[in-house]
């Protein structure tokens, strides 16, 4: 794969076959190809690629891209969260009912926080007009990354504006939420972004893992919560520290736009390669 017909390989002879619920880890210095194979499995590349992948044996370019796109989880690590109601983030086209969102919200450790009393960007009593909101929402989308878009595209196909008639100040769904969330860590704000997923209960989920504003402890509980919640997914987490994906299934180290190697934490380290260099030195 090449991002432009005069560049580079991106990614190159790349071969992997990544059993159904494996967790795997994708590590590799800057510039390596992590974020290059998301793309390719989220379809946001066409031109001077080849090759293929297939999801239970069926490629997956023959699935129509916005149904394909729909059956992933996408937990990118920039803010995913947008000016609305808390409700309005978790569910934008209404397919969900409140018991479904508070469960997910309560496996993701997310509830006392949603509910908690007002923080210093959760405003109750405001009441977004619908044109300023569709600006915030062209602007987020103007300043959005790929990994945001995508999201974007998932969850935000038909962008309804904010009910504002049916807030309640009673529920902590109900509150409006701005920018990131009430000074939510980017932990946190994954941690919301995987309540989203636990709802629609998506197979293969891909999650950038945050590098802004790192809160360890959120960072593993991030960690923890997938083997837990997700543990028939199939979970590929691009990784930028290295504590957090230890316990991964497997490990691919990518370099250069290629697996340079694979294997269990174990086998890497044991192996006294790229990997188990990575580790000693913790350069990514
Ligand atoms: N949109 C793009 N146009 C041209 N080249 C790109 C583009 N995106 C990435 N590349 C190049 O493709 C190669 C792989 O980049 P990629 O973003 O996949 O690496 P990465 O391992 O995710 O890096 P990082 O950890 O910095 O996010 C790099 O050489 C990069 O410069």
């Amino acid at each position: 794969m090449k991002y432009g017909a005069e560049l580079g390989y991106a990614l190159k002879n790349v071969n992997v076959i990544i059993n159904p619920g494996e967790k795997i880890g994708i590590v590799g210095r800057t510039g390596a190809g992590k974020s290059s194979l998301a793309k390719v499995l989220f379809r946001l590349v066409h031109e001077n690629t080849s090759g293929s992948i297939l999801i239970d044996g069926q490629d997956i370019s023959e699935f129509g891209v916005g149904d394909y796109r729909a059956r992933l989880g996408m937990i990118p690590q920039e803010s995913s969260i947008f000016d609305g109601s808390i409700r309005y983030n978790l569910d934008p086209l209404n397919e969900f009912d409140i018991e479904e969102m508070w469960s997910s919200l309560i496996k993701c450790n997310m509830a006392k926080f949603v509910s908690r009393d007002r923080g210093s960007d959760v405003d109750q009593d405001d009441e977004l007009d619908n044109s300023s909101n569709e600006a915030h929402r062209r602007k987020q989308w103007q300043e959005a990354g790929w990994l945001k878009r995508v999201f974007l595209f998932i969850l935000m196909k038909v962008p309804k504006p904010v009910d504002t008639e049916k807030l309640t100040k009673l529920s902590g769904l109900d509150r409006l939420v701005q920018g990131c969330f009430g000074g939510a860590s980017s932990g946190q704000q994954q941690l919301f972004g995987l309540c989203r997923i636990t709802m629609r209960k998506r197979k293969i989920v891909v999650l950038d893992e945050a590098t802004a504003n790192v809160d360890l402890e959120t960072d593993k509980s991030v960690q923890e919560l997938i083997r837990k919640e997700f543990s028939d997914c199939t979970v590929l987490t691009i990784a930028h520290r290295l504590d957090t994906i230890m316990n991964s299934d497997r490990i691919v180290v990518m370099d250069k736009g290629t697996i340079a190697e694979i294997g269990t934490p174990q086998e890497l380290l044991a192996k006294d390669g790229m990997f188990a260099l990575l580790v000693k030195t913790s350069e990514f």
